[in-house]
């Protein structure tokens, strides 16, 4: 035997009604044996409510309700039923909605409505469903019959939620159905006290229905057909890879659904649990799902976490003062007068020092409680030994559920690295031994991203999502967006890196989808639909998103962005940049930027600073944090400057050569930055720095080779103008350094904690004498490198390499925020 329950929404029409019919009868064919309990039709039992509502107030549009119920059933009767049996049905349905008629009316004489009355009134709904589907069913040649369950369930005479008399109703089930086998079409949620007067099973009544019938007949499983494919690992409207949950044990379900899982209300279910007959919960609208199993068993072994759930809304208070340290009966005194005033607590913590007890209460009641606990514990708090009670709002309850967390370590780190890297912090945390569940309490405003993460992390720790935010789309903007294009399939595929560009945004416009931008659409395309650009409102947008694992990638070459990054660090999101103007403003600034990335375990990374692409930046701390100790650093970290120099010999245009720089994307946006020494005072002030010396921009002592015509030039063009006209200047110092057997290269030098940049005139024997094209070189001279300095050598700027190493960071952000 097996008992099915169908809910409102699976008996709600005409079409639900026929797919009902369809399992019914292929379970029929499979020679089932089965009980069905139904709802009543999906919103009858609110307008029955409100119908009842209105009457007693003496409103007479509770007859437009009544209306509407005999149409919602007048019609499912014209659209199932044949014309033989319609007739029949008509006059049977119409009886009850007379009687239904009547009482109202009787309600609306009385101008009031008991609980007894509204139990009556609500099992209308019930009535009406189970008598239509069960005639329906007939004609499709199943041997139904309606069942009015008053006729078997017994209770008390708590009306709104009666408590059922076990002995009676198992005893009254048990003997209608021996020898009974018509297929009963049962009402849920109704039955009756033992003077016939109509009661209601409160919240959850139908499943408590299914569940009374199967533990009576023992049945071999009972099945809640309803409109979701199962229990769900998060509510999938957070968090869009929620899953169906095959296996779950009953202590799960209980955990889970406890949090707001709507599926099913367990504390029903309890009849069904205490005979271990197992439930499966299953979709009516996709009948050939198997639906989720819930047993004495959690199943999913690999699985230690099933599901992750919240409650939105809950105060946290807080008893505390040294006159409870050591004292017994507080906890007593303090939950039995909470419970004296009927309020139900949701979440307990006490730390050992017993200096206080935290606890969380639904909102509404928070200040009632406060009341009660300072008046209970007046005499403490008057004689200063107990603080008055403290209230937190705007906060929310997260947790883990999974029975094969017990005993498995590593599940709470996992839990709060995730919150952590996500900036979510933790204002409470509570564990039962049973290890069934860590609930942890934040701030609301956290809480998607929180469920998110943690979706992840226990879920899909193959598939992580990375969410990405770019200012800046020229020309490395640009190039990385199309690098991230042409990778995002490998990255998904191979590492379970989903990288999702969330914004995007240029001088002019900016676009931010939290859906994710299709990088496949033209930059024109996607921008078209952007609105002017702003950066202040971009990044104000950004942390509003408060996203799980972000990361801001910052491609301009300005101050804009720059000025954000505390606040954007200070919201846990992470940070990379090729934009140098940040690490070489003034030493507090770079300070209190690596220590806010500190503080909030975010990242923090701009390995293109340097040498573009090429790794710098990671080995000089790598020699640093090992404890080697640097004595000096040399470079050419131009690659246009060093491409310049490369490049020019007798006969070339020096002008030329800038404008071949620019156009092969070396070149700062405005190529005075390098020519200046701009652009390689700041990388040397960053290595500096970097090293561990508090240097500030003036500190660097640069030797400009630009003539004042070209620095105080209007415009870029305007510049390579004046550049033309003061070639010669050039051309002379090359020519001296040629005649001498020498090149000149634009040198950075740090040594003994003075920073240096020169245009030096070098020899063959230098190692500097050699470079070509854009490479940069950079030389440490270590303790531990001290005879064979360590050299690092290969192109320091382009658009590519450029890119792909501020996307190589992106890749380790992501691998850093989505790894415990
Ligand atoms: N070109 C190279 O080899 C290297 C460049 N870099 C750095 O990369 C950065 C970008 O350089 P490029 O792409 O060459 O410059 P670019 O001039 O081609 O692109 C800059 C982009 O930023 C946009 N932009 C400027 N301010 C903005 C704001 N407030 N909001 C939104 N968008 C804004 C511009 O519209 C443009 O799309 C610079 O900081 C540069 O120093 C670093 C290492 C190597
Ligand atoms: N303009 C810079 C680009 C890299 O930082 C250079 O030429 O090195
Ligand atoms: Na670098």
């Amino acid at each position: 035997m097996i008992v099915l329950k169908f809910g409102g929404t699976s008996v709600g029409t005409v079409d639900s009604i026929r797919q009902v019919c369809k399992i019914l009868q292929n379970n029929t064919a499979q020679g089932k044996r089965m009980a069905v309990v139904v709802s009543a039709m999906s919103g009858i039992t609110n307008k029955l409510i409100t119908a009842g509502q209105l009457s007693a107030g003496g409103d007479e549009n509770y007859l437009h309700l009544l209306k509407e119920i005999e149409e919602t059933h007048f019609t499912a009767i014209r659209e199932l039923m044949g014309v033989q049996s319609q007739s029949r049905v008509f006059a049977q349905t119409k009886r009850l909605l007379n009687e239904l008629e009547d009482l109202l009316r009787g309600i609306s004489l009385l101008k009031e409505i008991s609980l007894r009355a509204m139990d009556l009134l609500q099992s209308f709904g019930e009535r009406l469903s189970s008598q239509i589907i069960a005639e329906f069913l007939k004609q499709e040649g199943l041997p139904a019959e309606a069942l009015d369950a008053r006729t078997l369930i017994q209770t008390n005479k708590s009306f709104g939620s009666a408590k059922v008399n076990f002995e009676v109703t198992n005893a009254n089930i048990g003997t209608h159905f021996a020898g009974n086998d018509k297929l009963h079409i049962i009402t849920g949620f109704v039955a009756s006290t033992d003077d016939g007067q109509t009661t209601t099973l409160g919240r959850g009544g139908s499943d408590y229905t299914a569940a009374i019938f199967g533990a009576a007949l023992n049945a071999d499983c009972i099945e809640i057909w309803t409109d979701v494919d199962g229990v769900l690992t998060a509510d999938p409207r957070v968090v869009p890879e929620a899953f169906t949950l095959e296996k779950l044990s009953y202590e799960e379900a209980m955990e889970l659904s406890h949090f707001g899982a709507k599926v099913i209300y367990p504390p029903t279910l309890q009849p069904a649990f205490k005979k271990k007959i197992p439930l499966v919960i299953r979709n009516t609208f996709n009948p050939s799902f198997e639906g989720t199993f819930i047993s004495e068993e959690s199943g999913h072994d690999e699985l230690p976490v099933k599901g992750i759930s919240s409650i939105k809304d809950i105060a946290l208070l807080t008893l505390k003062g040294s006159g409870m340290i050591g004292v017994s009966g507080v906890s007593a005194r303090l939950f039995s007068t909470l419970a004296q005033e009927d309020i139900s607590v949701i979440l307990i913590t006490q730390a050992s020092s017993e200096h206080s007890i935290t606890f969380a209460v639904a909102p509404e009641v928070a200040v009632k409680a406060k009341e009660a606990i300072d008046e209970a514990f007046s005499i403490e708090i008057n004689a200063g030994k107990v603080d008055s009670i403290e209230i937190e709002t705007g906060l929310s309850v997260v947790a883990i559920i999974g029975e094969n967390m017990k005993h498995t370590p590593g599940i709470a780190a996992n839990m709060f690295a995730a919150m952590g890297k996500n900036g979510v912090n933790i204002a409470a945390i509570a564990q039962g031994s049973s290890e069934l569940n860590i609930s942890t309490v934040i701030e609301q405003r956290h809480l998607a991203k929180t469920i998110n993460a943690l979706h992840e992390a226990f879920f899909l720790s193959d598939k992580v999502t990375l969410n990405v935010f770019v200012l800046g789309w020229g020309l490395i903007g640009g190039t990385l967006l199309r690098q991230i294009k042409e990778q995002q399939e490998y990255l998904a595929q191979e590492q379970g890196l989903n990288i999702k560009v969330i914004g995007v945004a240029n001088s002019q416009k900016m676009l931010l989808d939290e859906k994710g931008i299709n990088l496949e659409l033209s930059k024109e395309d996607i921008l078209s639909v952007g609105v002017p650009s702003n950066t202040p409102s971009y990044i104000a947008r950004m942390k509003q998103m408060n996203l799980a694992n972000s990361v801001f990638v910052d491609c301009t070459p300005g101050m804009d962005g720059v000025k954000e990054y505390a606040s954007i660090l200070d919201a846990s999101i992470s940070i990379c940049t090729p934009n140098k103007l940040c690490n070489s403003g003034t030493y507090n600034d770079y300070k209190a930027i690596q220590d806010i990335s500190a503080r909030r375990k975010v990242k923090f990374m701009y390995e293109t600073n340097v040498g573009a692409g090429l790794p710098v930046i990671s080995p000089l701390n790598d020699l640093k944090h090992s404890g080697d100790k640097v004595y000096k650093i040399e470079g050419i970290l131009s690659g246009t400057l060093s491409y310049i120099f490369n490049s020019f010999t007798l006969g070339k245009s020096f002008t030329d050569i800038v404008k071949n720089a620019k156009e092969k994307g070396f070149t700062e946006p405005d190529p005075r930055d390098d020519l200046s020494g701009m652009d390689v005072a700041r990388k040397i002030l960053i290595l500096a720095r970097e090293a561990g010396f508090k240097l500030e921009p003036e500190d660097v002592k640069v030797e400009n080779i630009l003539p004042e015509a070209c620095l105080n030039a209007a415009s870029v063009d305007e510049f390579f103008e004046q550049l033309q006209k003061h070639e010669h200047l050039f051309e002379k110092r090359m020519t001296e350094a040629n005649e001498e057997g020498k090149v000149l290269r634009f040198v950075a030098a740090l040594e003994n904690g003075e920073a240096r940049v020169v245009l030096k005139a070098v020899d063959e024997s230098h190692p500097f004498y050699h470079l070509s094209g854009s490479d940069n070189m950079v030389v440490f001279t270590t303790k531990r490198y001290l005879n064979e300095p360590l050299v690092i050598k290969g192109p320091g700027a382009g658009a590519e390499v450029t890119a792909a190493g501020v996307f190589a960071e992106i890749i380790t952000i992501g691998n850093y925020l989505t790894n415990a």
